[in-house]
């Protein structure tokens, strides 16, 4: 399976419209690979609140009106990143798009955890509820954002759904990199699986990003992984090694289930 992980460069000086073309053509140039991933809320930035309201689109909106053209046009399954959608009832959710080589939306995910505590996305957003796996034809994917990283039941749950890729589409601060890689590591090395995460480059609303897009496998060995500045990321696997790694070192045959207490949320 090849994959390509674009860590798009979000910077305040490029406007969202010719943002949205750049990435068209980088997502044209990706013509042959099995599947490209950008980062959430490259349109935007994550942290550019205040471009929220103004640039939120409904799911035929201008974002997602080009990605659907443009993974038909490579004719590659897309995970398109996120974008501010907005809904009839004015709600605003973080909202990751995948698109079939056809440009079907195969799927969308909500994002569950909303970062930013008492402000923010956390503030300006609603919660998703949904986890989503992705029958991609070489390996199921299971779909998650940003923060979501940080939420290893999450990632449980879309392994119990028959995630064997884990997609990670992130705007992750240079401040945490240390986190970044860390997490992506833990999870696949928890849950057994691939896990491709890409971030940001640039600096937006006075946050620097820390790119450093990564993909990891089965066993947490670092397969690729980016700098800090735009970039593509390619990387070749094979998806049969997640069943193999199981067989070979099935200790996710020895989870004890049950454990967590139904008022778990606090
Ligand atoms: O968890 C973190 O450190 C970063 C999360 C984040 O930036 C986000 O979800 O947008």
């Amino acid at each position: 399976m090849r994959a390509s992980l674009i860590q798009i460069a979000v910077n305040p000086d490029e406007s969202v419209n010719s943002r949205r073309e750049r990435v068209s053509s980088l997502v044209r140039a990706e013509a042959g690979a099995d599947l490209v991933v950008l980062p959430e809320l490259w349109p935007t930035g994550a942290f550019a609140y205040e471009l929220f309201a103004q640039e939120a689109e409904s799911l035929d909106g201008p974002t997602c009106e080009a990605m659907a053209k443009v993974a038909a046009d490579a004719a590659v399954w897309l995970h398109a990143g996120s974008v501010v959608e907005h809904t009839a009832d004015g709600t605003l959710y973080n909202t990751a798009l995948v698109f079939s080589p056809e440009g079907e939306l195969a799927a969308t995910y909500r994002k569950i955890h909303r970062f930013g505590f008492d402000k923010g996305e956390a503030v300006l957003m609603g919660a998703g509820e949904q986890p989503v796996t992705v029958a991609h034809p070489q390996s199921t994917l299971g779909v998650t954002t940003c923060y979501d990283l940080r939420f290893p039941e999450l990632y449980r749950t879309l392994v119990d759904r028959g995630a064997e890729t884990l997609i990670v589409s992130a705007g992750w601060p240079e401040r945490r990199r240390a986190h970044w890689t860390l997490l992506a590591q833990a999870r696949a090395v928890e849950n057994q699986c691939f896990v491709l995460a890409v971030g940001t480059a640039g600096t937006h609303a006075g946050v620097p990003q820390a790119g450093h897009s990564i993909a990891v496998d089965p066993w947490g060995e670092v397969l690729a992984e980016a700098g800090a500045d735009e970039e593509v990321l390619r990387v070749e696997f094979d998806p049969s090694r997640v069943a193999a790694t199981r067989e070979q070192f099935p200790a996710l045959k020895d989870r004890m289930l049950g454990l967590e207490a139904p008022s778990a949320r606090r």
